[in-house]
């Protein structure tokens, strides 16, 4: 079992992620996720997709809700608003399966994996080898590591669990301190958090402090806070192959629109 430290939100994350972990153990063993048709099919490639010519860079997130701003978008379908951003270009998707905190479910991530044919992205909080077993089962391609509620060595047992299934695997930084304790050699990919989960401020100034930091061999993602589409000029400019974006989509009531218009202003 991973250890936890940092931030309170993120206290009060994991400190209910493991009671629900626990529970869910109870309920429904492994082996009933390795029966799953889905444990059995083979991933997309997160790398792949991001670096396609024909896509974006974008990993467009599906966000009901989040601690700092409550509310985003409640009245939308993980089905219909996934097939838009599939439409609108982007190269990967996030789908959040936290309920609790971000009004997410795993019926959301089996929706978007039944509606596209694109790499999809576990949004959770991975304390436990468990989840990622159920990512595979409910259709994941990519699981997310945080530094910030992890050990080094969890970071990279975890990543060697997640490639001998398949996965593609994001691991999570805030600063360099994060980023140099918990690089390993099963990562896929390093996101840079703009958002502080302390206190929720975003400063894309993470991004481009950190990017020359990341060894180049992974993908360099920057998360959170982007809303300008100039920003992604900058940001590839700066280094980066993809963006993951969530509320600037969700806030919209059509966000495969909202990303239609975003992309198109790129490069205008
Ligand atoms: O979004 C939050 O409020 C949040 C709070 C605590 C932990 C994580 C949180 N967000 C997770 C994310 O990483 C974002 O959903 C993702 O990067 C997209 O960010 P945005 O485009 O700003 O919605």
């Amino acid at each position: 079992m991973a250890e936890k430290t940092g931030a309170t939100i993120l206290d009060k994350i994991v400190k209910h992620k493991l009671t629900e972990i626990a529970e869910a153990r109870a309920r429904v063993p492994i082996s009933r996720f390795e029966e799953e048709d889905l444990f059995h099919r083979e991933c997309y490639s997160l790398r792949e997709f991001v670096l396609s010519p024909e896509k974006t860079g974008i990993i467009a997130e599906f966000k009901r809700a989040s601690p700092s701003k409550g509310i985003i978008n409640d009245q939308v379908s993980a089905a219909n608003v996934t097939q838009g951003y599939a439409d609108a270009g982007a190269s990967a998707l996030s789908v959040l399966t936290d309920s609790q905190f971000f009004g997410g479910r795993i019926n959301d991530l089996l929706q978007a994996r039944e509606a596209n044919t694109i790499p999809i992205l576990r949004k959770e909080f991975i304390l436990d080898e468990y989840q990622i077993i159920e990512a595979k089962a409910i259709g994941a391609d990519i699981i997310l590591l945080i530094a910030a509620i992890l050990t080094p060595e969890s970071i990279a047992k975890f990543a060697n669990t997640a490639k001998n299934l398949g996965l593609s695997v994001l691991l999570e930084v805030h600063n360099q301190e994060e980023l140099e304790r918990s690089v390993c050699d099963d990562l896929d990919a390093v996101g840079v958090n703009n958002r502080n989960l302390a206190d929720f401020s975003v400063s894309l100034q993470h991004s481009y402090d950190l990017v020359n930091l990341i060894p180049d061999n992974f993908l360099k993602i920057s998360e959170s806070g982007i809303s300008d589409p100039k920003t992604i000029r900058d940001l590839k400019q700066a280094g980066f192959n993809g963006f993951l974006i969530g509320e600037n989509f969700m806030r919209e009531a059509n966000p495969g629109e909202a990303m239609k218009d975003f992309v198109a202003q790129i490069n205008a």
